[in-house]
């Protein structure tokens, strides 16, 4: 990879990231997990690390938080506010975690101290961090993190949270103090809170820390003091020396003394011990549920004060402490049904609907269930009680089976059936049939995921198709963008391909209409009128596809843009193309069997075979070249099964074919004896190919009228032999289009390449050519410029 793109792919994280953390931080509203935030933060890390002469000073990985809100005064943090590493453990199946990262932490304690320090754990409390800074024993400001260097000033809502004490409880308080600690509210509070918005029509709060967030940073004191907040202390910024003490542990004694908050000593340890310390984060995984307030993980700090000063900080978290994050927090419920959901690509997702849970913070009814063999796998039922993950999470999914709770046998017969329990404990089976459009729902070998073979006939999937069809590489409709498409969809306006190119300009100001509403349009300017005469114009100049690009267009699965330019290259025309018989599109170079059998089964539905009629019928014409296509030359000379392998024999049939003795040396290159095509036909399978291939060779004759009129049109057509079989490199500007001459190339029988290498005929050179010409020069390929290529073609 080029530096350009690595800076391109950390440039779209940063903005990602930058943009999860303006939901998060500054409107309480996070619109993916914490789990995607913290693998797009990763990936970005790991960017950095690799190309460090790359980063960017502004990277949200050098930085804390978000931006301090501004109806708040502003305080500047006297010490840094910083964050935390995380480390990570995923569990295996079995339950079994993998605490490499945890050991890595350790080891790079070690290597900074020269042994391995004893360690103090508490929970990694889930609320927002907050500093108390007292002076002479007295409460005189509250502050948020904010982006760590400044912070918002909620000192009016903290007094009004009645845990934190508004005097230190000593005779003797220092003369300043900052604690830092987090901000939460418990879960019952939560739930009260959420049943009181309800009564009252207010927005629910999507999980405690967003309601905590929230009612920190009310305007209205008084609010704040309605929303029952806690506070627990983790750390103290600044104290007098007098005070200094040894330990973290005897810090949390001292501020507990004071009054403050710290947290609860059973979920806290002291260690020295790796093992131990991994056990007790384990043992309060399961715990985790039973808190009276949400925790996702805990925190490991060496203990030692003196040690922590000596490994310091990174960037924007201290060396000597990690987050030891919680995998997604897990809860038992029960399947009232299983659903499927179409996706936009056609994708079936099965979907589990649930008697309503609490997990991670929220209520879930809804969990994904993946796809068909994940359910299989877990053998997933209506009527069973499984276990739901949210990761804090946007897609809840079920994760097991409790089949101990299965609530009746599965044999049936089995007294506690009822007839109508019995039918609901069967196994799970996706619908052969699409609910949103009815057509076949097909999975192919190897695939985990079914689809909906529906294509521009399903809803569900209508607008991907339309977008992708006239997108720049395939129709190419100038004007007409994702937006326009997705209202043409949602006001029910094209129901197919075609109908795009009978919209009218009355038609299309309705979405003019539609847009206008939003603000975020760049196409503001123009008059409705001439907006709408673009998209026309743009439709009328796509009226004329290469071959290849209509194919391309219609998005039949598996086919991109080079297995279209293959079909357009060999067979030349759509007529040929929709009619083809699978195992002959298998001949063919670049399409095996999986994508033969997706074009056979697209062009096999009547649905589809109407929609290109309709195309048709609307004026699309595309670029055909039957006298060109390559499959006619090999059917024109006189024993043209000869030639079949020619055109290519796939691995698989050529293994068949030697099982029955045939060499297939001998089918390559030598004409193969009467005898051996006998042996082959002898097979039944074969004589159905054969009759397929036959049928297809019909096919030409009332394509050209006959076979004979094919072999004389072939006949008569001069080969460019300067342009058969050689490969091309086009690099640099020319002035026809690139891929135009390319076009022209390939019609001609000749390759086009992107790289240049000793098997490269050509290298066509336009202006400003770089590399590549360098490299053809190095190599002695010969170069020609567009004139020459041009001339070579027919059309200088
Ligand atoms: N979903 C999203 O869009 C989104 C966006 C931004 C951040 N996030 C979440 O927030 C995390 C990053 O936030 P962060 O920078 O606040 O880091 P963090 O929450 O991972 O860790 C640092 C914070 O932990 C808190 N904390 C709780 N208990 C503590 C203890 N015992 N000792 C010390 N600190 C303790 C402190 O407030 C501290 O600022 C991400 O990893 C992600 O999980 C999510
Ligand atoms: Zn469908």
């Amino acid at each position: 990879m080029t530096d350009e793109s690595i800076q391109q792919q950390m440039d779209e994280l940063i903005h990602l990231l930058e943009r999860y953390n303006r939901e998060y931080y500054e409107l309480d509203e996070p619109s993916v997990s914490d789990a995607e935030y913290d693998q797009a933060f990763r990936h970005l890390q790991q960017l950095e690390a690799q190309h460090p002469h790359l980063m960017r000073p502004v990277s949200p990985t050098q930085r804390v938080g978000g931006k301090a809100l501004s109806q708040f005064d502003s305080v500047v943090h006297q010490v840094p506010m910083l964050s935390l590493n995380n480390a990570f453990s995923p569990v295996n199946v079995d339950g079994v975690y993998d605490h490499a990262e945890m050991l890595a932490f350790a080891e790079r304690v070690r290597s900074g101290l020269g042994h391995d320090p004893e360690y103090f754990i508490e929970p990694k409390f889930d609320g927002l961090a907050l500093s108390l800074v007292y002076e002479n024993g007295v409460l005189l400001q509250a502050a948020t993190r904010g982006d760590g260097t400044e912070g918002e000033n909620v000192t009016n809502n903290v007094k009004t949270i009645r845990c934190i004490p508004l005097h230190l409880n000593t005779p003797n308080p220092p003369a300043r103090l900052e604690v830092r600690g987090e901000v939460l509210m418990f879960k019952a509070d939560f739930d009260a809170l959420n049943e009181r918005q309800a009564a009252e029509g207010g927005k629910a709060f999507a999980n405690p820390r967003n309601a905590a967030a929230g009612s920190l940073r009310q305007l209205d004191a008084k609010v704040t003091a309605k929303r029952s907040l806690r506070f627990f202390a983790y750390s103290i910024a600044q104290l007098d020396e007098t005070y200094a003490q040894a330990t973290h542990g005897l810090e949390l004694d001292l501020l507990a003394s004071w009054g403050i908050p710290t947290p609860p000593r059973d979920c806290c340890l002291q260690s020295h011990d790796m093992a131990e310390i991994n056990r007790f984060y384990e043992q309060m995984a399961i715990k985790r549920p039973e808190l009276p307030f949400d925790i996702d993980g805990m925190v490991i700090k060496v203990n030692a004060i003196a040690e922590q000063n000596i490994l310091g900080f990174v960037s924007r978290a201290p060396r000597f402490a990690i987050a030891h994050k919680f995998p997604a927090e897990e809860a038992p419920t029960l399947v009232e049904a299983i659903d499927v959901q179409i996706g936009r690509t056609g994708a079936v997702t099965p979907v589990a609907r649930l008697v309503p849970v609490r997990v991670g913070g929220v209520t879930v009814t809804n969990a994904t269930l993946h796809n068909e063999g994940e359910v299989q796998r877990k053998d997933v039922r209506v009527g069973d009680t499984v276990m739901v993950r949210r990761a804090g999470d946007v897609i809840p999914e079920v994760v097991r089976v409790v089949f101990d709770k299965r609530p009746v046998n599965e044999n049936p017969g089995a007294d506690l059936f009822t007839p109508a329990t019995e039918a609901k404990y069967e196994r799970y089976l996706l619908p052969t049939l699409c609910p949103v459009c009815g057509s076949d729902i097909v999975k192919e070998d190897g695939e985990a995921v079914a689809r909906c073979s529906g294509g521009m006939a399903c809803q569900a999937q209508r607008a991907q198709a339309l977008i992708h069809f006239a997108s720049r590489t395939a129709m190419d409709v100038e004007g007409l963008g994702t937006r326009q498409i997705e209202q043409l969809v949602d006001l029910d306006l094209v129901h197919e391909f075609a109908d795009l190119y009978r919209l009218d300009i009355p038609t299309l100001q309705r979405l003019k209409q539609v847009d206008e509403d939003d603000t975020s349009t760049s196409s503001k300017r123009e008059t409705p009128t001439k907006w709408a005469e673009n998209i026309l114009a743009g439709l009328d100049a796509s009226k004329t596809p290469l071959l290849a690009r209509f194919i391309y267009a219609l998005g039949i699965r598996h086919v991109g843009e080079r297995t279209a330019k293959t079909l357009a290259q060999y067979f030349g025309s759509l007529d040929l193309i929709r009619r083809v018989p699978a195992p002959l599109l298998a001949c063919l170079p670049d399409i095996g069997e999986v994508v033969a059998a997706s074009i056979d089964q697209y062009f096999a539905q009547a649905y589809q075979q109407q929609q290109l009629d309709d195309l048709l019928a609307v004026g699309i014409a595309p670029q055909e070249n039957l006298a060109h296509a390559q499959l006619a030359q090999v059917l024109a000379s006189q024993n043209w099964l000869t030639h079949l392998p020619d055109i290519r024999i796939s691995a698989k049939k050529a293994e068949a074919l030697s099982a029955e003795a045939i060499s297939v040396e001998a089918l390559m290159t030598e004409p193969v004896s009467d005898a051996a095509w006998l042996l082959w036909r002898e097979q039944e399978r074969h004589q159905q190919l054969l009759a397929r291939i036959q049928a297809f060779l019909a096919l030409c004759h009332t394509q050209t009228s006959s076979q004979t009129d094919l072999q004389a049109a072939v006949a008569d057509m001069p080969v460019n032999e300067a342009i058969a079989g050689k490969t091309f490199v086009l690099t640099g500007t020319l002035s026809n289009k690139r891929e135009e001459v390319q076009a022209w190339l390939e019609a001609a029988g000749g390759k086009v390449s992107g790289s240049v290498s000793k098997k490269t005929d050509y290298v066509v050179a336009g202006e400003a050519a770089g590399s590549k010409l360098a490299k053809a020069e190095a190599l002695g390929v010969a170069v020609l410029n567009e004139q020459q290529i041009l001339e070579m073609l027919g059309k200088g």
